[in-house]
């Protein structure tokens, strides 16, 4: 029985299965880790591909003597962590043998997986910060990734400049990977049948990443420009700067960027955000209280200085 705590949606064709993991490219002699095998109907197809070995990394206890079956009917190809993905440390799993130069073809390691949505959007972020720091799954080199998200969330992460699902999920992942939607499967492929239909995403890291600034500095940058999604972009990112310097930081940053401050977030390009987040680093480098900014802590802080006002007035 599929418990719905752990958003349980299992697929079971195996020839869907199948047509997924095609899409991962030739997994021949690859290293595979699969994150979140559930019942195994992915594990079988990854099996029949022809690999070297997979690695699957299951949570719930209650799928791996299922999972030990396949194990014992692939002798020595199928290596089973009872674990969380969250924490495991692939990067000391396979053979040190398998790692490549980043600038080099890919090594052959593959992570697949269909997780519960709510731990594929935040491994996403995880893994594409481990990207741009080259460690974790991309010990190895540049390790390609195929997963499943919420359609909606597959449409933003492959998202184009200009279009309504841009978000800041398309720049983070952009910048970093070459990113291909690449099938949707419709909610009842699905057991039991989820409210949404599912969007594969495949991911290349890129040999030069886009932007080649700290991944969190990037991420604020972009967190910030997308904060007003429907307004210029200049309102979003005015919030980098404090207050009494706002409109005067705001203007520097984008004229030295040369960005239009009437575009809006949507419409900004990663090459774009490649010259907001050069100036914005500068503007650190020259102020090293910027970074650590937060104008919602300055709106907290605000509200509480006319709340004490309040009361001494009481
Ligand atoms: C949506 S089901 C899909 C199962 C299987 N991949 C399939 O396609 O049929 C997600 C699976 O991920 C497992 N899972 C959830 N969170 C996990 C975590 N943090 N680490 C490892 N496995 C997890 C669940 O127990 C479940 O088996």
């Amino acid at each position: 029985q599929a418990v719905k705590q752990l958003s349980q949606n299992f697929l079971l064709d195996l020839r869907l299965t199948d047509k997924i993991v095609r899409k991962a490219g030739n997994l021949t002699n690859a290293y595979v880790y699969e994150v979140g095998p559930g019942p195994g109907g992915i594990t079988r197809s990854i099996l029949n591909a022809g690999v070297a070995e997979l690695l699957v990394v299951e949570k719930d206890s209650r799928f791996i003597p299922g999972l030990q079956m396949l194990s014992d009917a692939a002798p020595g190809k199928l290596r089973i962590v009872h674990g969380d993905v969250l924490t495991f440390k692939i990067e000391r799993a396979f053979p040190e043998s398998l790692k490549r130069q980043w600038e080099d073809d890919p090594p052959n390691v593959h992570i697949i997986g269909n997780l519960p949505f709510s731990v594929s959007t935040p491994l996403i972020i995880k893994w594409l910060e481990n990207v741009s720091q080259r460690n974790g799954p991309f010990a190895y080199g540049r390790t390609r990734m195929m997963l499943t998200f919420q359609k909606e969330v597959a449409e933003r992460l492959t998202a184009t400049t200009g279009s309504k699902q841009r978000s800041r999920l398309s720049i983070m992942a952009q910048y970093l990977c070459d990113v291909q939607h690449i099938l949707t499967i419709p909610g009842q492929a699905f057991v039991p049948k989820p409210e949404v239909d599912s969007g594969v995403v495949h991911f290349t890291p890129l040999t030069r990443p886009r932007i080649k600034q700290p991944f969190k500095l990037v991420e604020k940058v972009v967190q910030n420009a997308f904060q007003f999604r429907r307004k210029y972009c200049h309102r979003g990112l005015g919030m980098l700067f404090p207050e009494a310097r706002r409109l005067e930081s705001t203007g520097k940053l984008l004229e030295l960027a040369d960005v239009d401050p009437t575009l809006r977030p949507t419409q900004l390009t990663v090459s774009h955000f490649k010259s907001l987040c050069d100036v914005y680093r500068k503007m650190c480098d020259e102020d090293p209280h910027l970074f650590a900014y937060n104008f919602r802590e300055e709106l907290r802080q605000k509200s509480k200085k006319e709340d004490d006002k309040q009361s001494c007035r009481l």
